[in-house]
């Protein structure tokens, strides 16, 4: 990076460039391919930055090497119709391969791209040709970066992603001060919403979507366990940490994992307040959701190579 010497009110002041950046955010771009009656939409949010190999365009006011964040909004309809878009992940790597090769000026490229989550509508219990809904159970992200001379490094996501279940979860045991007021749970809700980020270690025969499915389900069926006994989670950490476990044991194009999950609390109401109603004997619980403050925890994990040793 460019160091550059400026004198203001007398005083040299000397800098240098950590980073530079400058695309086009949240471009928007839906793809219909029509196979017969049979019709197949994509709808994406991409966003594009690009880092130049030099700086003088903040430094001088000189815009000779600007690839205009417009042109760059450009070349994704462009890409998108020339190739078509197979997956987010394929066509994030097309964008940044495309940015490196067409200028050769540009140090390093990054792609971001969100994909509306559109489902086939169901009616009558078939799948409907041409008609969709948005599903909102979650979102779909990806990331890419390359620099000139590397490889691609793409990483794929999965966010907000709201679940729950209502036994199968404790919190006992943590520490016992005067700070403290926490009873031990045997028994609570357990609710959150996923945020988890995957980095791959290869792009090549990696079917991104099939991935993305089998990493959503690795996560609900952590979660939740087997449909009629569940499993025992003694912590939101504990879980979390088997998950990411469970998603590299299965999924060997996974180099790294993180997750953060959100403990969405549900409080008892405490109806010993209310001595003069009469509740009758049922067995209606009624808690109260809190959206704030919540718990959070996260946590990372990646491959150790062992040698062979
Ligand atoms: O699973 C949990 N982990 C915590 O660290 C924590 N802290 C807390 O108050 N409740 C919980 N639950």
């Amino acid at each position: 990076m460019e160091s550059n010497n400026y004198e203001m009110k007398n005083q040299v002041v000397h800098t240098e460039f950590v980073d530079t950046g400058y695309g086009k955010n949240y471009v928007k771009l839906l793809q219909l391919r029509r196979e017969g009656d049979a019709h197949h939409i994509q709808e994406l949010e991409v966003s594009v930055e690009l880092t130049l190999n030099n700086q003088r365009e903040y430094l001088y006011g000189d815009n000779t090497d600007i690839i205009a964040t417009d042109s760059q909004k450009n070349t994704v309809y462009i890409l998108a119709r020339k190739f078509g878009v197979k997956t987010p992940e394929q066509f994030a790597l097309l964008l940044c391969n495309h940015f490196l090769t067409k200028y050769s000026h540009v140090d390093k490229a990054k792609v971001y791209i969100e994909q509306a989550p559109w489902k086939r509508m169901e009616i009558d219990g078939d799948k409907h040709v041409h008609a969709f809904l948005i599903s909102d159970e979650a979102t779909r992200f990806c990331d890419c970066v390359q620099a000139r001379g590397g490889k691609p490094l793409v990483s794929a996501g999965l966010k907000k992603m709201k679940i729950l279940k209502t036994t199968q979860s404790a919190f006992t045991g943590f520490v016992k001060d005067e700070f403290r007021t926490l009873p031990d749970a045997n028994d609570r809700l357990f609710c959150t919403v996923v945020d988890s980020k995957w980095w791959y270690n290869t792009v090549d025969h990696v079917n991104f979507d099939k991935v993305w499915d089998t990493v959503k389900q690795v996560i609900l069926e952590t979660f939740a366990g087997p449909a009629h006994e569940g499993v025992f989670s003694p912590s939101v950490q504990n879980t979390l940490f088997i998950t990411e476990k469970h998603v590299l044991a299965g999924v060997p194009q996974i180099e790294k994992m993180e997750m953060e999950l959100p403990n969405v609390h549900y409080f008892g109401v405490d109806f010993t307040r209310f001595p003069k109603i009469n509740f009758e004997n049922n067995t209606n619980e009624i808690y109260m959701p809190t959206d704030k403050p919540s718990g959070n925890i996260r946590a990372a994990i990646e491959r150790k190579h062992m040698s062979k040793l």
